[in-house]
């Protein structure tokens, strides 16, 4: 890092060092981040608009607070770049989100200064809470920061901890980052509270004037700052009528104030920092602040992918040939065609709208599109009462974020036998999102609850199928999981046909080894079999199992008596993953042949290419065929 270019920056390694900064340097040292921000984001992609907007919090915690004594617990952690900058890791955040490299997420095993996990939205206040109560109860004096969006903030998650945060002796200060976005459009009741707060035009002019009039009366000095604090609480409360619902909550409210304005910040943080009992301070931030492509689509710039700095040119690889779609794009069209044919058909997702593709819905069926916000568990409850009032619900959540609902899949769906068809969106390995991200769990946890079905497609088409399947094939909950990224199709759009429930495929008959697969990875295992193709293709089989649950046992009967091995393979976590209940049946029903499981082992796989990851696991090409050898002693 050259000093000519980053003259403040350069001479910062750790936070001590920020620390010995002179208050007015601090906007120069912000506008430095931004810009090594946009130089290294730029060529490593990763997520930009967050942390754009959240420099000025950043710089100013860090300048205020004596870390890493004092805890910054960072919620979804995509905003925490400058924090990773600043914190030691200057020198090699150009590795960022590659394998070996930077985490994009605050990782406590990466830092110290990153006191918990990152990467799921709405656990920063719980996590703080209890880290703030702790510290109380040991009698350790630090102070506890939890900083989170408006979007993590609608999570139930948050709402549980805020709820809680009177309830026992703490001094948790909670940062509220509000730059009225989530990754699309924030929505719901409680950014509709935090617009009106903000935008109430007779609270705004009255505290201005009083401040302005303090000022001229030079009478704003240390003592009576927090004194003013109090008195804008107070007003907020009788101008805008509304009951401030955080001090519903016991938490004291201060705010809303400019979040990009570094040394207002650094000046409130100061006043509130020693106070006694839970607070929350309401920065008001601009999502991709400073930098003007990302500032005007702030979810185009969530996380850009490459992009020319000076332009503002997102750099495509677009080579304009042909190319298959990505899976995101065929599940939003074949769920626009089937909701023509059907006007039950409505689609729900959690806060993903444009990550999943949902948008096409909402474009065409604004009305049968409903987004709403983080809430994984509310959303699968709200499909099971959308069906229980004669929908057909769509409901479109990521695999890991899945993880959060796993009861009201179970009580609220399942017991039932409620029909929600769940597309599980970004299954398998993620890529450099990493271990927070991985949809590894899902066909382990799925297909452990009863009157579920689960389902994944080989490719575009079978997708396609699986959905008019699950639409008209069925009754009762069936999920369908599917990986980020490209397809395998160019010619991707079928008429979709129903496909039997629990019914396998076989896709090549051989005579010695047979490979299991379920979903995309069967494309990998192709390119395996082919291989072995040109010199004997007598000798492996492939079998493409199309469901997790119900198995089909009539194949795997017959995979027995015809193999002497099987390989089974598949984009999850091998313990109590599809393979392993292959293997079960197997062993109980006697199986003397040999059986290899290839997948996720049991470990949290870090960010990379999926490519790397796939290697790392070792069901890429290459290790499956060597597996493959191995098994037939070749
Ligand atoms: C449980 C969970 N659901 C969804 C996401 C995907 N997600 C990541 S960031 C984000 C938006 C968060 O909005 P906000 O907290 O306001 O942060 P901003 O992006 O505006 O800085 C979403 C929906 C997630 N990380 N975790
Ligand atoms: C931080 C976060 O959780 C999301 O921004 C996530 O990274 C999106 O992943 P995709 O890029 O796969 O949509
Ligand atoms: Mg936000």
């Amino acid at each position: 890092m050259s000093p000519e270019q980053y003259p403040l920056l350069s001479k910062i390694t750790y936070p001590s060092d920020l620390r010995k900064l002179r208050l007015e340097q601090l906007p120069n040292l912000c506008e430095e981040l931004r810009n090594y921000i946009l130089e290294v984001v730029s060529k490593h992609p990763g997520h930009l608009g967050s942390s754009l907007g959240a420099v000025e919090l950043t710089v100013a915690l860090h300048y205020v607070f004596d870390t890493p004594e004092d805890l910054l617990v960072w919620d979804v952690g995509h905003q925490a770049y400058a924090h990773k900058i600043l914190t030691g890791r200057k020198d090699r955040f150009e590795t960022l989100r590659q394998w070996g490299g930077l985490a994009g997420f605050p990782d406590p095993q990466e830092s110290d200064y990153d006191t918990f996990t990152a990467g799921h939205a709405s656990n920063s206040i719980s996590a703080a809470l209890g880290m703030a109560v702790a510290t109380k109860e040991l009698g350790e004096d630090r102070n506890v920061v939890a900083i989170i969006g408006d979007g993590s903030m609608t999570g139930g998650l948050s709402f549980e901890g805020l709820n809680n945060t009177s309830s026992f002796p703490n001094n948790l200060l909670i940062v509220l980052n509000d730059n009225n976005m989530s990754i699309d459009h924030n929505v719901g009741g409680l950014n509709k509270y935090m617009v009106d707060i903000t935008t109430s035009k007779t609270y705004n002019r009255v505290r201005y004037d009083v401040y302005r009039t303090m000022k001229r009366l030079n009478l704003i000095d240390e003592r009576n700052r927090r004194g003013i604090l109090r008195f804008n609480n107070s007003l907020k409360g009788l101008i805008t009528r509304q009951p401030n619902l955080f001090e519903g909550f016991s938490i004291r409210y201060f705010g809303p104030t400019d979040g990009n304005d570094v040394i207002r910040t650094v000046e409130i943080l100061q006043d509130i920092k020693d106070m006694k009992g839970p607070k929350i301070l309401h920065l008001k931030t601009i999502k991709g602040k400073g930098y003007k492509p990302a500032e005007e689509e702030a979810t185009v710039w969530h996380a850009p992918g490459k992009f020319e700095v000076a332009s503002g040119k997102r750099i495509k690889g677009n080579t304009g040939e042909a190319v298959p779609p990505n899976y995101q794009e065929v599940f939003g069209k074949t769920l626009v065609e089937l909701a023509r044919q059907d006007e039950r058909i409505v689609g729900v997702t959690p806060a993903m709208p444009t990550g999943c593709s949902m948008t096409y819905m909402m474009k065409e069926f604004p009305q049968r599109a409903y987004d709403v916000g983080i809430a994984e568990e509310h959303a699968v409850t709200f499909s099971a009462g959308l069906a229980k009032g004669g929908m057909v619900p769509f409901c479109n959540i990521y695999s890991s974020f899945m993880q959060r609902a796993y009861d009201q899949l179970i009580h609220d769906v399942a017991i039932a036998k409620i029909k929600v068809v769940f597309c599980l969106d970004r299954a398998g390995l993620v890529g450099e999102d990493g271990a927070t991200h991985q949809g590894a769990f899902d066909l382990a946890y799925l297909s452990t609850i009863p009157n579920f079905k689960v389902a994944s497609p080989l490719n575009e088409h079978e997708l396609r199928n699986l959905m008019y399947t699950a639409y008209k094939g069925q009754d009762g909950p069936m999920a369908i999981r599917y990986p980020r990224g490209k397809g395998v199709l160019v010619d991707w759009h079928n008429e979709p046909k129903l496909l039997p429930i629990g019914k396998g495929r076989e896709m090549q008959r051989g005579e010695k080894l047979a490979f299991l697969t379920i979903g995309p990875v069967g494309n990998i295992v192709k390119k395996v079999v082919d291989r072995f193709k040109d010199s004997d293709n007598k000798l492996v089989g492939w079998y493409d199992m199309v469901f997790a649950k119900p198995l089909d046992y009539d194949l795997i009967n017959d995979i027995m008596q015809n193999y002497d091995a099987v390989i089974t393979v598949e984009d999850g976590i091998i313990r109590g993953g599809v393979g392993t209940q292959i293997l079960c049946y197997l062993m109980e029903n006697g199986y003397k042949g040999q059986v290899k499981r290839l997948g996720i082992p049991d470990q949290f796989i870090p960010h990379g290419s999926q490519d790397q990851q796939r290697e790392y696991c070792h069901f890429d090409a290459e290790s499956i065929y060597e597996q493959a050898l191995k098994m037939l002693n070749l």
